[in-house]
């Protein structure tokens, strides 16, 4: 679905990586780990087309996204690792939002998303005085509600409860059984099937001053 050739990114003079390769097919998850500062988020981002690596492309199946990037953006969802909701609106407010902005499945309506995400009873409340948990559940509402293929999420457990992680690796269950794809950072274990899991070690040590020309794939 996505590959990436020969990425390069270099932070403030610090090369993060290169020479950089990934790929990933539907019903795959891959996850990116690594130390803090290790890149990881770079590497999302650039994924994302959020930022631009100083070198390497990207193709979306099997086309430059520098010919179709908009194609390329409706077919995926970033989720950053801040929750990115719009703190005065409330949290029916931002998945309605949400709907009128992207790509939806127009199988359920704002209300029972919020139901699904365990936010009933706090229709009413600005995000912004949410708990940091409601506000992250806020913002993984649109993963129920997206029709994008490729799913690239930073660190989308943090701040969850445990019922919260457990429902959020269900939904991810669901997303790859249906052909779609998932890249992400988590320090967490993942308790998913093996077998759909591949995982990207960006290899830089925090004691290390030196960068690392490549990275190690675990299968
Ligand atoms: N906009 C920026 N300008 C300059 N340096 C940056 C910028 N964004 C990130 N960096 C630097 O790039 C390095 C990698 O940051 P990044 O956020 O990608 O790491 P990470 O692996 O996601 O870390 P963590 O596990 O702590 O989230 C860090 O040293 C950071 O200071």
């Amino acid at each position: 679905m996505l590959e990436a050739r020969d990425l390069c990114c270099i932070r403030d003079d610090r090369l993060l990586f290169q020479s950089l390769n990934l790929t990933i097919a539907p019903g795959e998850l891959l996850q990116v780990e690594g130390p803090n500062g290790a890149g990881k988020t770079s590497l999302l981002r650039i994924l994302a087309c959020l930022a631009t690596p100083q070198a390497g492309q990207l193709l979306f199946e099997g086309s430059l996204v520098s010919d179709d990037r908009e194609g390329y953006l409706a077919n995926m969802l970033y989720l950053g690792h801040k929750p990115g909701i719009k703190q005065e609106l409330t949290p029916l407010e931002n998945l309605e939002f949400y709907q009128r902005v992207s790509p939806v499945t127009d199988q359920l309506s704002a209300w029972e998303l919020l139901t699904l995400v365990g936010l009933a009873g706090y229709e009413d409340m600005p995000a912004g005085k949410l708990s940091a948990g409601q506000q992250r559940r806020t913002a993984l509402a649109r993963l129920w509600q997206s029709s994008a293929k490729l799913w690239i999420l930073d660190e989308p457990f943090t701040s969850l409860d445990k019922q919260g992680v457990a429902g959020l690796q269900k939904r991810f269950a669901e997303h790859l059984a249906t052909g779609g794809a998932i890249i992400m950072t988590t320090h967490q274990e993942l308790q998913m099937e093996a077998e759909n899991v591949r995982r990207l070690r960006l290899g830089q040590t925090l004691a290390s001053a030196e960068p690392v020309e490549a990275v190690e794939v675990v299968a």
